[in-house]
């Protein structure tokens, strides 16, 4: 069992909490049995090797995946209780290879909102460091340092309380990945509850609250 706790001291109550959470499939644990809280105002980084289940997991705590044994609550209610969209858009999850839909970056914020005012979009590329004048510009002509705060853009505009970043800063330049570094930090210091999936040993040390190391996955279930 993996076990992330922060200090109960001085950080409020989680709002994330996997508890023994463990996914099969075939006979093979593709998430050996985790639990881990994940807490508001904090960066909880998932280290492990490729394969361990980090992706995995952060898909259970958004209710993609359901787990086989284990359960995760958000604000104390079990997820499988809530709704789906709902939990959705509170538990906001941006992929590894996030996808650039056809048309303007400000498209890309827009998409699937009802109202997606002007100024949600604005807030929401300010707090990705995502300048205003690149609202304009074509998505399919970004950088890759660019898509990926266009991601995480995407994903705020939602106003999420939890954040979860699947390898943020993988193949992005120093200088790309020192913004995200800057820019998940300061999200998690506005409150936002932030769990970041990342082998970047220079991503991890400066931002973690906490650290969650999953063990080897990929293991006969028996
Ligand atoms: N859709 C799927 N169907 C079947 N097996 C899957 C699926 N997605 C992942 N797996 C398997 O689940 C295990 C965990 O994969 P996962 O992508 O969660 O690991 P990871 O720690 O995020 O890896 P990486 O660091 O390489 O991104 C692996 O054995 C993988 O092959």
């Amino acid at each position: 069992m993996t076990t992330a706790d922060a200090d109960a001291t001085t950080s409020p109550g989680p709002v994330v909490v996997a508890e023994a959470v463990a996914v099969r499939q075939g006979g093979r644990e593709l998430l050996r049995e985790v639990t881990l809280d994940v807490r508001r105002g904090r960066v909880l980084v998932l280290r492990g090797p490729s394969g361990a289940g980090k992706s995995t997991l952060l898909r259970c705590l958004n209710g993609l995946v359901w787990p086989d044994a284990g359960v995760v609550r958000l604000d104390g209610a079990d997820l499988r209780s809530l709704p789906a969209p709902a939990v959705r858009r509170r538990v906001a999850l941006v992929s590894q290879t996030p996808v650039m839909l056809p048309g303007t970056v400000a498209d890309n914020l827009a998409y699937g909102l009802a109202s997606p005012g002007p100024d949600r979009l604005t807030r929401a590329a300010a707090a990705a460091a995502l300048p205003s004048a690149l609202l304009d510009r074509d998505a399919a002509e970004l950088s890759g340092g660019e898509r990926a705060r266009v991601a995480i853009a995407r994903a705020l505009t939602r106003d999420p309380e939890v954040l979860l970043l699947d390898e943020p800063t993988a193949a992005l330049d120093a200088d790309a990945a020192a913004t995200i570094t800057t820019t998940v930090r300061a999200l998690a210091d506005t409150g936002l509850a932030v769990v970041v999936a990342t082998h970047d040993d220079t991503l991890a040390a400066a931002i973690a609250d906490e650290v969650a190391t999953l063990p080897t996955g990929g293991r006969g279930a028996g």
